[in-house]
């Protein structure tokens, strides 16, 4: 059974058919990148595995969506568990304002956990899986602030992965960080899909061809292309594909 998988999906922004019958199947423990030029609607479809797109107004959605095979907009499905098992990581680093220890801690606090151990184990298990801890074992209480871009956005994805989600939803995760901290997200990013399943929205074609193992090129709301990252980089099917991943385009 896929990890992930869409059938038929559709997406109105009001009038606006921003996603177009959208069939995907993602399996467990691989990465997926989302590519296309801007607007074609890669974030939008990223955000309906976690169901961001119910918040904002005049959304319709349809066709389904399954996570471990369930419907997510099903009408028993708890939108809070859904966001347990898929976590996200935004474009820019979102720490919030408290110390380092709490920005991990705090979703596990929010889901009513009170083990003052386990919350402690917890947050350094992720912070070394985030492969920040060696930077940051010593200064457990400063502010998240205090790290620098880099060093927040894998503090981001350590507190995404604190309550142990199985897929992890990346938008466009390093477009803000210079290229070392982009090397560190990148060789992290090959590091979770040992454990996880990510999905990744990226522009940079290097770094789609670097990280994922299936690769799905958008444009204007259709899924064009998609397969093995290998094939659609080095033999696409569609001279589109081609046409956008050798820059003739967006
Ligand atoms: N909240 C919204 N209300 C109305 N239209 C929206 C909204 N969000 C996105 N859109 C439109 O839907 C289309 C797809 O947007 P989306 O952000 O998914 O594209 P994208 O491929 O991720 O773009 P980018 O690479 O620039 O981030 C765009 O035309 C955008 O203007």
């Amino acid at each position: 059974m896929a990890k992930i998988e869409t059938i038929d999906a559709n997406l109105n922004y009001g009038e606006f058919h921003a996603l177009k019958n959208i069939s995907m199947q993602m399996e467990e423990n691989t990465v997926t990148a989302l590519i296309g030029p801007s607007g074609c609607g890669k974030s939008t479809y990223l955000r309906l595995f976690n169901r961001m797109n119910d918040l904002i107004d005049n959304v319709k959605i349809s066709g389904q969506v399954l996570v471990d095979g369930e419907d997510i907009y099903g009408k028993n499905v708890s939108v809070d568990d859904l966001r347990i098992k898929v976590g996200m990581v935004f474009q820019k680093p979102n720490p919030f304002p408290k110390s380092i220890f709490e920005n991990v801690a705090y979703g596990l606090r929010v889901n009513g956990e009170r083990n003052k151990s386990f919350i402690e184990d917890k947050v350094v298990q992720s912070l070394k899986q985030s492969a920040l801890w060696d930077e940051v074992s010593d200064k457990l209480n400063k502010s998240a602030f205090e790290l620098s871009g880099g060093q927040q956005q894998r503090l981001c994805i350590a507190r995404a992965l604190a309550i142990s989600p199985s897929v992890i939803l990346m938008d466009e995760p390093a477009s803000a960080l210079d290229p070392l901290s982009t090397a560190k997200i990148e060789d992290l990013i090959h590091e979770l899909k040992k454990q996880y399943t990510i999905v990744i929205v990226t522009h940079n074609m290097q770094q789609a061809s670097r990280v994922s193992d299936y690769t799905a090129f958008f444009y204007l709301g259709e899924l064009v292309e998609y397969g093995a990252t290998v094939e659609i980089f080095t033999k696409p099917k569609l001279k589109h594909t081609e046409n956008y991943i050798t820059g003739r385009f967006g």
